[in-house]
């Protein structure tokens, strides 16, 4: 398993190794013991997968009181990945960080707690899938809106995305809750 610290403390890009044969590939997604040791301590509780075709938007979205870390990755397709720290007392606070994710580079991303997270959908059609370290807590979820200025996301848009109206109308940085103990 290759691990790649980011700049940013806590997240962290995983790529299990890949057994290639005539048939296809085979690798495993998560493994306990080896996510352990590569620094990755949660105890996931809910698996997510949502389908999504091109120009979709998904995010930024964290819950506040019941905060999730996120191990996610991609089945079919391709995303970019975003994640805004919302940390206080980190120091790449407010910061963004982005990947490139798809079936083929075989890369995971794990999110920490504290961060809000994001993608948009760049290939025709994309399957994501992703393990929470809690569960979905639909009254204490917050969206942070994905063109907030302050944010300066460089999103790959090929036109206007298409977005849930809860992502229409998500909250800028400056008007939004953060993570003060974190
Ligand atoms: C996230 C989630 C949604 N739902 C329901 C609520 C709603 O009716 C429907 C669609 O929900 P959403 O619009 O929030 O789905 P979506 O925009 O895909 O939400 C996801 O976005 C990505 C970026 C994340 O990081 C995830 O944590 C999650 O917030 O599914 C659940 O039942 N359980 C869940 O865990």
């Amino acid at each position: 398993m290759d691990i790649q610290q980011t700049d940013f403390p806590g997240l962290i890009i995983v790529k299990s190794q890949v057994f290639s044969d005539e048939r296809g590939f085979f690798k495993e997604t998560y493994q306990k013991q080896r996510y352990q040791d590569a620094g990755i301590n949660e105890t996931f509780v809910q698996d997510n997968y949502s389908h999504s075709t091109a120009g979709i938007l998904r995010g930024l979205h964290y819950q506040i009181k019941r905060p999730q870390a996120k191990l996610v990755f991609v089945v079919q397709g391709e995303i970019l990945d975003v994640c805004v720290d919302l940390r206080k007392s980190s120091p790449t606070f407010g910061k963004s960080f982005q990947l490139k994710l798809s079936a083929e580079n075989h890369q995971q991303l794990f999110v920490p707690v504290g961060f809000a997270h994001g993608f948009y959908v760049l290939s025709p059609q994309v399957e994501f899938m992703y393990k929470c370290s809690d569960y979905y807590s639909p009254e204490d979820e917050r969206t942070l809106l994905w063109n907030d200025p302050a944010l300066g996301i460089d999103w790959p848009l090929t036109g206007e995305p298409i977005l849930s109206e809860k992502d229409r109308i998500g909250l800028p940085l400056y008007e939004s809750e953060i993570f003060e103990s974190l």
